[in-house]
C-alpha cells in the first residue's frame, strides 16, 4: 500500500506488538520470562489479555522465543475467550505468532515484518508488562489517532538519579559526574504507540542498540509525548516482581472478581 492510499492514523485500525522472546536472566532460572506462570497463568497471556482489553486493538502479533512459535500459539488458542473462537482470534482481537530475535530490538522489527499493510496505528508491548490496565492503553492509542508520531506512557520518578562513571568491575565504587533534576525525568512503560511509517522508519534506520522503540523515533528527529502511565504497568525484571505482581493480582480478584 502506498503513503498516499494508506490510512491517517485517526481512521487506521490498531495493532500491538509484543515482544516476548527474552530469557528472563535478571528473573534467575527457568522458563521464558514470558511463559512463567502469575496466579496460574502465563505472564504472556496476561499481557494479551490486557492489549485484546482495548476495544482500540484488533489484531496482536506475539513475538515468541526463537524456538516456542508454536507452544505459544498453542498457548493461545487454549487461553481462547470461553465460548470458544476459531483458531487465531480472541473474539474480535485475532493474533499471529512469529519467532523472535536475539535482542528486544530485533524481536520487535520481526514483529513489525509480519504487520499487514491496513494497521497505521502499531503499539510495541513488553510481555514482562502482564499488568497494564486497559485505560493506560487507551490514552496511549487516543493520543497517536490525535497526531503524535510516537507517545509513551510515563511516571514521575520517586528516588533521585545521579549520572556515574560506571566500574571497571562489578562492586567498584563509581564516581558520581551528575545529577539531573528529578522533576524533569519520567519512568517510561509500555505500551509505547507509534504511527507505523515511523515506527517502520526507525526500525530500518537506527542500528546501535537501544532500550526502548520511542527512543529510535527520537533519532529521526520526530517528535515523542509522554502521557501519564500507572504503577501496574509495572515491568517484571527481578524476583520481588513477582510478588508485586501476585498482590495486584490479588487486591484485582477481590474487588473486581477476577
Ligand atoms: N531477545 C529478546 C529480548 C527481550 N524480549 C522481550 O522484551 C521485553 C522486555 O525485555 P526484558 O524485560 O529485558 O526481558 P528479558 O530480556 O527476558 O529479561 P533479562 O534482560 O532479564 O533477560 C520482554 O517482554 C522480553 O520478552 C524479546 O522479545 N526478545
Ligand atoms: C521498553 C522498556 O520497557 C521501557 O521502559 C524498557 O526499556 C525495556 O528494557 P529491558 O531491559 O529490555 O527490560
Amino acid at each position: 500500500m502506498s503513503d498516499e492510499s494508506r490510512p491517517t492514523p485517526a481512521q487506521t485500525p490498531v495493532a500491538a506488538v509484543i515482544p516476548a522472546a527474552g530469557r528472563g536472566v535478571r528473573l534467575g532460572p527457568g522458563a521464558p520470562k514470558a511463559l512463567r506462570a502469575l496466579s496460574g497463568t502465563p505472564m504472556l497471556i496476561h499481557a494479551v489479555r490486557a492489549l485484546a482489553a482495548s476495544r482500540h486493538v484488533s489484531l496482536v502479533i506475539v513475538v515468541a522465543p526463537p524456538d516456542g512459535a508454536a507452544e505459544v500459539k498453542s498457548l493461545l488458542d487454549a487461553h481462547a475467550l470461553p465460548g470458544g473462537t476459531p483458531s487465531g482470534s480472541w473474539g474480535r482481537t485475532d493474533f499471529l505468532v512469529v519467532p523472535g530475535g536475539e535482542s528486544r530490538q530485533e524481536s520487535v522489527r520481526l514483529g513489525l515484518d509480519a504487520l499487514p499493510p491496513q494497521y497505521g496505528v502499531v503499539l510495541v508491548h513488553d510481555a514482562a508488562r502482564p499488568l497494564v490496565p486497559v485505560e493506560t492503553v487507551d490514552a496511549v492509542v487516543e493520543a497517536v489517532r490525535d497526531g503524535a508520531p510516537a507517545v509513551v506512557p510515563a511516571l514521575p520518578l520517586a528516588d533521585t538519579v545521579k549520572e556515574v562513571e560506571p566500574a571497571a568491575a562489578a562492586g567498584d565504587p563509581e564516581p558520581v559526574v551528575a545529577t539531573p533534576e528529578r522533576a524533569r525525568l519520567r519512568a517510561v512503560q509500555t505500551p509505547q504507540g507509534f504511527d507505523r511509517a515511523a515506527l517502520v522508519r526507525a526500525h530500518e534506520t537506527v542500528t546501535e542498540n537501544v532500550t526502548d522503540d520511542a527512543s529510535m523515533v527520537e533519532q529521526l528527529g520526530l517528535t515523542v509525548v509522554a502521557v501519564p502511565g500507572h504503577e501496574e504497568a509495572f515491568k517484571v525484571t527481578r524476583p520481588l516482581d513477582l510478588v508485586l505482581a501476585e498482590a495486584v493480582l490479588a487486591r484485582r480478584r477481590l474487588t473486581d472478581g477476577f
